[in-house]
């Protein structure tokens, strides 16, 4: 079934805003490609080097450029939940390619920032900045050219990101991004998010708080609400980058292994020296990353795709905007109810019918676009399935479930939870912005108030505990920009500002800082573009202007009179502060020249 025409059409729009970037970006690939495998590009003296520390058999396997070699990116480290279970995938992959008749290196490492850690810290101020980091450590494994496919191993917020970037600035190679897995459930979100109030508002000591996260968060795999990490995994299987089925398997399971072997064997399956050479660039094309979109809008996925997903597809040569976000938006149904959207976590998610069962639905009603290559082969279709092992311990997909195993979790498309989808951009004279409603009640779609501004969230937050914000307001939060302090998250005002929803204010939040996927209740116009370090409008606010932020109507305002408006003063700040410390003096040339936010926030382009 060819794709919905709305959507048809702002792909066409897309295809050709993107024309000259993007014909130039496959030129590049297919040049690269053209210089056949990479191995024999290279002299004896190099070659030796790469295969020195390999066993006989791969260094005879190397020293030729018969047989393909894989290059595995890992952002294995300890202190992400979500990416300790990698220590184990290297050993496992050489394994799997030796059985199937390849190599396989680690390339190189990446860093990995766990944003759970770093939240409300100084270190949170690198966070955004990692993205690109991770996107140039990657470049560097890859650049030893001795690679016939890459392997990504990768989870979170910022990694899978960065190792898009990756994957398309190599596009002549192969690239199957490899999953770990969420956690087992524990403790759930929402009980969480109650503990957490109620420490805000001094009912509970830091006790009986450490208990209830150390209970949520409790195990290898990554943390089970619906955040940026697992907006990652439902990107990464709808744009084809998975192998089916791939995403919501637990950690350290057989099937989990399973499918790092299997992807092993595709990865090798689909280098050049195969029949079926399918390099990344030319795989994903802006078909995959409309298809992207529209899964995020579907499941009510995290915010940070409003940024990262402008800078993947900028890598690919695609011009991605927050208008064909927003107007994507209007078409597509949510059909998730997965936290912060819900009460469910992503284990609920998979065990309702997951992405085969999401894919099958919207792909029932032409609301993703079907013809798209992907590393399984040709078409999503393939995609909607249902995943397990057979009684021979062999992975089996078996056709996705027609209705919902779960209807609280996964709706229809024909009776969706919302008619559209969780993301919007909003304008006015304040700039432009971004807002998620897919877990704002309706009654809060609409907020105007008078201005409370605050240049840290840490002010906010002890403004809260002192009793000073028992009202209507909206928090305007600046100076939180990519070129003030690397768009941080804010993810610490949300208890603060839920207690204050909950005791009946009508309460939003303005800001050009970043909040967390899994933020999600008060209504956050964020991203706000220009930001105030730029002279952006924002810094104009004064305290007791009345604020709109108008999710219906798409609108982000200020009422002042226009006249009196445009001649305001522009606030400044002294920033020397977050300038040192936790590393932040590293990034002062990141700070220099990172793009706006409506761009992507990226130091790359
Ligand atoms: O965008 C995201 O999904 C968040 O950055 C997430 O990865 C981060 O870890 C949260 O901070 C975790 O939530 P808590 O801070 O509420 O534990
Ligand atoms: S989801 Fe967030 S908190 Fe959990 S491991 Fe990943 S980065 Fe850390």
């Amino acid at each position: 079934m060819a794709a919905d025409t709305r959507i048809e059409t702002i792909t066409r729009r897309l295809v050709e805003r993107s024309k000259p970037t993007r014909e130039a970006y496959i030129d590049r690939v297919r040049r690269a490609a053209g210089q056949g495998p990479h191995r024999s590009a290279l002299a004896c003296g190099n070659l030796a080097h790469g295969f020195a520390a390999c066993g006989p058999s791969d260094k005879e396997a190397l020293a030729g450029d018969r047989l393909p070699n894989l290059g595995i990116i890992t952002a294995y480290n300890d202190m992400l939940s979500a990416h300790q279970p990698y220590e184990r995938f290297p050993d496992m992959i050489r394994e799997a390619a030796r059985e199937a008749g390849g190599v396989a290196q680690v390339a190189g490492g990446v860093p990995a920032m766990c944003d759970g850690v770093t939240q409300g810290q100084p270190g949170m101020e690198l966070s955004l900045f990692s993205r690109d980091v991770i996107a140039m450590s990657a470049g560097i494994g890859l650049s030893h050219n001795m690679f016939d496919a890459a392997l990504y191993l990768g989870v979170c917020d910022k990694i899978v990101p960065g190792l898009m970037i990756a994957a398309m600035t190599f596009g002549h190679l192969p690239a199957v991004f490899v999953p770990a897995g969420p956690m087992t459930t524990g403790l759930p979100n929402d009980e969480k998010a109650r503990i957490r109030q109620l420490y805000a508002e001094g009912k509970v000591g830091r006790e009986e708080l450490l208990e209830a996260e150390s209970k949520s968060y409790h195990g290898p795999g990554t943390c089970t609400f619906y955040g940026t990490a697992n907006s990652n995994q439902m990107l990464m299987e709808i744009m084809g980058f998975h192998l089916p089925g791939a995403s919501f398997v637990n950690p350290n399971t057989p099937l989990r292994d399973a499918l790092t072997k299997e992807a092993t064997r595709r990865a090798l399956a689909i280098t050049a020296l195969g029949n079926e050479f399918t390099p990344a660039g030319e795989m994903i094309d802006e078909r995959s990353i409309v298809n992207g979109v529209i899964g995020l809008h579907a499941t009510g996925g995290s915010t940070n795709h409003t940024l990262h997903l402008v800078a993947m597809a900028r890598s690919a040569g695609i011009r991605l905007t927050w208008e064909d976000i927003s107007e994507l938006s209007d078409v597509v149904p949510l059909l998730a109810r997965v936290y912060p959207n819900g009460l469910a976590d992503v284990n609920h998610f998979h065990a309702a019918g997951g992405m085969g069962y999401l894919i099958g639905q919207l792909l029932s009603k032409g609301l993703l676009h079907n013809d798209v290559r992907t590393v399984y082969g040709q078409g999503l279709q393939p995609y909607a399935i249902e995943i397990g092992m057979d009684a021979a311990g062999a992975i089996e997909r078996r056709p996705a479930l027609k209705e919902s195993a779960e209807p609280k979790i996964l709706a229809t498309v024909d009776a969706p939870f919302q008619p559209t989808g969780g993301l919007k951009m909003l304008s006015g004279n304040i700039g432009n912005a971004v807002i998620k409603i897919s877990a704002v009640k309706p009654d809060r779609h609409v907020i105007e108030a008078p201005a409370k501004i605050f240049h840290d969230q840490q002010s906010l937050i002890d403004a809260f505990k002192a009793g000073e914000l028992n009202q209507d307001f909206v928090a305007v939060i600046r100076f939180q920009g990519p070129k003030a302090n690397g768009m941080p998250e804010l993810h610490k005002l949300t208890p603060s500002l839920g207690v204050l929803q909950d005791r009946g204010y009508r309460v939003a939040l303005v800001t050009d800082g970043r909040m967390s996927g899994a933020s999600g209740k008060v209504p956050a116009a964020i991203h706000v573009t220009p930001e105030a370090a730029d002279g952006g409008p924002i810094a104009r606010i004064r305290e007791g202007d009345i604020v709109r932020v108008d999710a219906v109507a798409g609108e982000l305002s200020v009422l002042v009179e226009a006249g009196e408006w445009e001649t305001r003063e522009t606030v400044t700040v002294d920033l020397t502060e977050n300038g040192f410390g936790m590393g932040r003096e590293l990034f002062a040339a990141f700070r220099a020249v990172a793009g706006p936010a409506s761009e992507g926030a990226s130091v790359l382009y």
